[in-house]
C-alpha cells in the first residue's frame, strides 16, 4: 500500500490500517519498525515498553511532532513513540491537525473471491417454463373437476354423531348375558353375599387348610437335619456292617417305635429307620408315628406328596420290603 494513500489515522497507528489487507503481520512489522528506530538512538533499553505504549490512545499530552524528523533531536525522537508520528514524505504545511482522535478498531475483511470466469460447477439460472405449474388452490372455477364431497347421512341430523349413552347398547347380545363382571351392581339371581370386590363364585375356591405345622425344638430344624444326615452319615440304627435287610411286613410290624424299638416305615418298598427324623419331622412326632411299623406310602402321598423323603431320609435306608416267604406267611396266619 503507498504511502500517500495512507489515511492520517493509519499513520498514527502505525501501520494498522495495513490490517485492512488482511496481513495481521504487518502490525507487528510497524511496531518492530518503532522499536528498532528506538533502539538506534541509544534509548531502547528505556523504551522496551513501546509497543504496548503505542497502541495506547493518546491523552492530552499528545501531540503532532510537527519539526520533522532532521530538526527532532534524539531525545525527542525517542520520545516519538509516545506521541503522534507523522510521514515522512508528507510536506508539513499539508498535515492536518489531529484531534485526540477516537481509535476505531480495524475491520479485518476478509479477502474476497474471485470465481473464474468459467466455473466448473454449472450456476443454475431461471428457466422459463414451457407449461403452467398446475395451482394447488382450491379455487372456485377447479372445483367443478374435483369429486364433490359426500352427502351428509340422512339419519343423522345436522351430520353429528348421535352420543354413545349406553354401551353395551340395550338391544345387544352382550348385555343379555348380564352386567360386566365386577363391573356393576350383582344380578338380582345372585346371592346376596357377593360384594363388588368378592370374587366371582366361579372363582371361589374352598377355604385354605390351616398349617398343621409344630414348633421344633431348638437343633431340630430342616437345616440341622441336612447337617447331620449327610451322605457320609449312617442313621439306620443296625450294626454298621449290616448290609440292606429284606423287610417282610412282619418284620416290620414290630418296628413300631415302641418298647425300645425304632420305628420304621415303608415308602414305596424302601424302609426307613425314622426315629432319628421324629424331632425334625415338621408335623411332630405324633403325625410321624402314623406310619410307623407298616407301608406309610399312601398316608404320606396324601399329606405331602412333593417331599423328597428320598433324599432326607437317605441315611436312615434300612433295606427293602419283601413279600413274606410262603411257609412263613402260612404259619403265621395260622397263629392269628
Ligand atoms: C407317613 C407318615 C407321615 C405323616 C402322617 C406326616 C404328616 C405330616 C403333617 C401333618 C405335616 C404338616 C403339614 C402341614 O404343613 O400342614 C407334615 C409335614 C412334613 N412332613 Fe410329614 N408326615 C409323615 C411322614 C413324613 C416323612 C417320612 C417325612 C420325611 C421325608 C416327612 C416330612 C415332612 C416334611 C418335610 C413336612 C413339611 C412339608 C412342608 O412344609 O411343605 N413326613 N407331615
Amino acid at each position: 500500500q503507498p504511502q500517500w494513500l495512507r489515511l492520517p489515522w493509519q499513520s498514527w497507528v502505525g501501520g494498522v490500517g495495513a490490517i485492512t489487507d488482511g496481513k495481521e503481520n504487518k502490525t507487528l512489522s510497524g511496531h518492530e519498525r518503532r522499536n528498532s528506530e528506538a533502539r538506534q538512538n541509544g534509548k531502547g533499553a528505556s523504551h522496551g515498553v513501546a509497543p504496548e505504549i503505542a497502541l495506547q490512545p493518546p491523552n492530552d499530552d499528545t501531540e503532532l511532532d510537527l519539526r520533522g524528523s532532521s530538526s527532532a533531536s534524539s531525545t525527542d525522537r525517542a520520545s516519538s513513540t509516545l506521541r503522534q508520528r507523522k510521514p515522512d514524505n508528507v510536506p508539513p504545511s499539508t498535515l492536518p491537525i489531529i484531534q485526540p482522535p477516537t481509535i476505531m478498531p480495524p475491520t479485518i475483511t476478509s479477502p474476497v473471491i474471485q470465481e473464474p470466469e468459467s466455473p466448473t460447477t454449472p450456476k443454475a439460472e431461471p428457466t422459463s417454463l414451457s407449461q403452467p405449474v398446475p395451482s394447488l388452490f382450491l379455487a372456485e372455477s377447479s372445483s367443478s373437476l374435483m369429486m364433490p364431497p359426500p352427502p351428509l347421512p340422512s339419519s343423522r341430523p345436522n351430520g353429528r354423531i348421535p352420543a354413545l349413552n349406553q354401551y353395551p347398547a340395550p338391544n345387544s347380545a352382550q348385555r343379555a348375558r348380564g352386567p360386566t363382571p365386577n363391573r356393576g351392581p350383582p344380578a338380582a339371581s345372585s346371592s346376596s353375599s357377593s360384594s363388588g370386590l368378592a370374587p366371582p363364585p366361579t372363582h371361589s375356591s374352598k377355604p385354605a387348610k390351616p398349617s398343621r405345622q409344630v414348633v421344633l425344638t431348638p437343633g431340630h430344624s430342616p437345616l440341622d437335619w441336612a447337617r447331620i444326615s449327610g451322605p457320609n452319615s449312617d442313621l439306620r440304627g443296625v450294626p454298621a456292617a449290616t448290609p440292606y435287610l429284606r423287610v417282610t411286613p412282619s418284620m416290620l410290624k414290630a418296628q413300631t417305635g415302641r418298647k425300645g424299638k425304632d420305628a420304621w416305615m415303608a415308602i414305596n418298598g424302601k424302609v426307613y429307620n425314622v426315629t432319628p427324623y421324629a424331632k425334625f419331622h415338621p408335623g411332630g412326632v405324633p403325625e410321624l408315628m402314623r406310619g410307623a411299623g407298616r407301608d406309610g406310602t399312601k398316608l404320606f402321598g396324601e399329606i405331602h406328596p412333593w417331599v423328597n423323603y428320598e433324599t432326607m431320609l437317605a441315611a436312615c435306608l434300612v433295606g427293602l420290603l419283601v413279600e413274606e416267604p410262603e411257609g412263613k406267611e402260612s404259619e403265621m396266619d395260622r397263629m392269628d
